[in-house]
C-alpha cells in the first residue's frame, strides 16, 4: 500500500465520465468528446495538471449531477452503496442501512464475482467506485454473505454490495509495461497503471499490440537520437512510437507486406505529433542522409495552410492524413503525402 500512495488511488471512471467532461486547463478545455480506442496506437488526452481523474471532475459544477446520470449506465453504478467517514472500524459502529440493491451477475460479472469471493477471502485492496464515479482503492476489512466492509485510504469505512469491489493489483505490479501483465484487468487497475507511470513522464505503455500513448501536453525526455539508436540497436524494450515503427518496419522488409499504423484518438489527443515522431524513426532508419528531413520539414508548412485552432486543440488537423512510405529495402525513397 505504501507504494501506492504515490500516486492518488482515486481515479476517474472513463465509463463515467459526462457527456460534457472538460479537462481543467488543457488546450482541450472548450468542450469534449468521448476517447474512441481502436487497434495500432491510442492517444489518450490528459490535463495539463496531470490529473488522469479526481480533482479534475471536483473542479465541475454539474459535474456530480453528469456523473450520476452518466452513472445509471455504468456497469458499476448500481452496486454503490452510501458512504460516510468512520473513525473507527468496529462491528458494533457500523451502520448497515441503507439496504444494499439486489443484484443478479451475468455471465461476465459472474467471471469477475469470483476473482472478487478470493480478494474478499484474502482481504487484498479492492477498488471501489464513489457515487461521483471516481474509483478509491480500499481495503477489505471482513465479508459475510454478500456484503463486505472496506476501508478507504482516508479512514472511511464503507459497507459494500461485494460484487460492487473489483480486485486491485498487489503493488509489484504497478506502473508495467503491458496492461497484459496485470493480474486484474479492469477499468480502475487499467487508469491506475496509466496514471502511475505517467506521473513518472513515461507516456506509452502496451497493451497487447497496441500502443497507448497519454498526450503530456509537455516536453518529455523520450524522443531524439540517443532513443532513436537505442530502439534501431534494440536495447531497449521500452513501450514506445519508435518500437512500433521499427517493428513495422522489419516485418515489412521480413515478409514483404505492406504495414499500416492506425493512430486513434480523439481531438487534441496527439495523433499529428505521434505520427510525426513515427516519420522522424522512420527517417532516421533511412539513414538521415537529407531528403528524408527535408521531407519531414514540409510538415510546418501543411499544417500551415491544413491546420486552425478549435475549442479542444490549438493545432488541430483540418485534413485527413494519410501519409504512404516507400521504401526499398533498408533505404527510404521518400513518401507521399494525400489528403
Ligand atoms: N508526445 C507529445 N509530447 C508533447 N506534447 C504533445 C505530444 N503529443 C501531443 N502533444 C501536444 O498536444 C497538442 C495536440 O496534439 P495533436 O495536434 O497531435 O493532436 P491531434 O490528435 O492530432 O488533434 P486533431 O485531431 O485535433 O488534429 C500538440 O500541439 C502538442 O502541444
Amino acid at each position: 500500500m505504501s507504494k501506492k500512495t504515490q500516486v492518488s488511488p482515486t481515479l476517474q471512471s472513463i465509463k463515467s465520465m459526462p457527456v460534457d467532461f472538460r479537462f481543467m486547463g488543457s488546450p482541450m478545455s472548450q468542450s469534449s468528446e468521448k476517447s474512441e480506442s481502436n487497434t495500432g496506437m491510442i492517444p489518450f488526452a490528459i490535463p495539463e495538471n496531470g490529473n488522469l481523474a479526481g480533482e479534475v471532475v471536483e473542479g465541475g459544477e454539474d459535474v456530480n449531477n453528469n456523473m450520476d446520470q452518466d452513472n445509471d449506465e455504468s456497469p458499476y453504478s448500481r452496486f454503490n452503496t452510501s458512504v460516510e467517514a468512520r473513525p473507527s472500524v468496529g462491528e458494533e459502529d457500523l451502520d448497515l442501512t441503507p439496504p444494499l440493491r439486489s443484484f443478479v451477475p451475468s455471465r461476465t460479472e459472474s467471471k469477475w464475482s469470483d476473482t472478487n469471493a478470493y480478494a474478499a477471502k484474502k482481504k487484498l485492496q479492492s477498488w471501489f467506485q464513489l457515487p461521483n464515479g471516481n474509483w478509491e482503492l480500499g481495503k477489505i476489512l471482513s465479508t459475510s454473505g454478500t456484503e463486505s466492509v472496506i476501508s478507504l485510504l482516508e479512514g472511511k469505512v464503507l459497507k459494500v454490495n461485494s460484487e460492487s469491489l473489483l480486485a486491485a493489483n498487489p503493488d509489484i505490479l504497478d506502473g508495467v509495461d503491458d496492461l497484459m501483465q496485470l493480474s486484474y484487468l479492469n477499468e480502475p487497475s487499467v487508469l491506475y497503471n496509466l496514471h502511475y507511470r505517467y506521473n513518472r513522464d513515461v507516456i506509452y505503455t502496451k497493451a497487447g499490440p497496441v500502443l497507448v500513448a497519454i498526450n503530456p501536453f509537455k516536453k518529455v525526455p523520450l524522443y531524439g537520437n540517443n532513443y532513436i539508436e537505442a530502439y534501431k540497436r534494440k536495447s531497449t524494450e521500452s513501450p514506445h512510437v519508435y518500437a512500433i515503427t521499427d517493428t513495422a518496419i522489419r516485418e515489412m522488409i521480413r515478409d514483404e507486406v505492406n504495414q499500416s499504423i492506425i493512430i486513434s484518438g480523439e481531438s487534441g489527443a496527439g495523433k499529428t505529433e505521434t505520427a510525426k515522431i513515427a516519420m522522424q524513426y522512420l527517417a532516421a532508419l533511412g539513414g538521415g542522409s537529407g531528403i528524408e528531413y527535408e521531407i519531414l520539414k514540409t510538415n510546418p508548412i501543411l499544417e500551415a495552410f491544413g491546420n486552425a485552432k478549435t475549442s479542444r486543440n490549438d493545432n488541430s488537423s483540418r485534413f485527413v492524413g494519410f501519409l504512404v512510405f516507400t521504401l526499398a529495402y533498408e533505404f527510404f525513397h521518400g513518401f507521399s503525402y494525400l489528403h
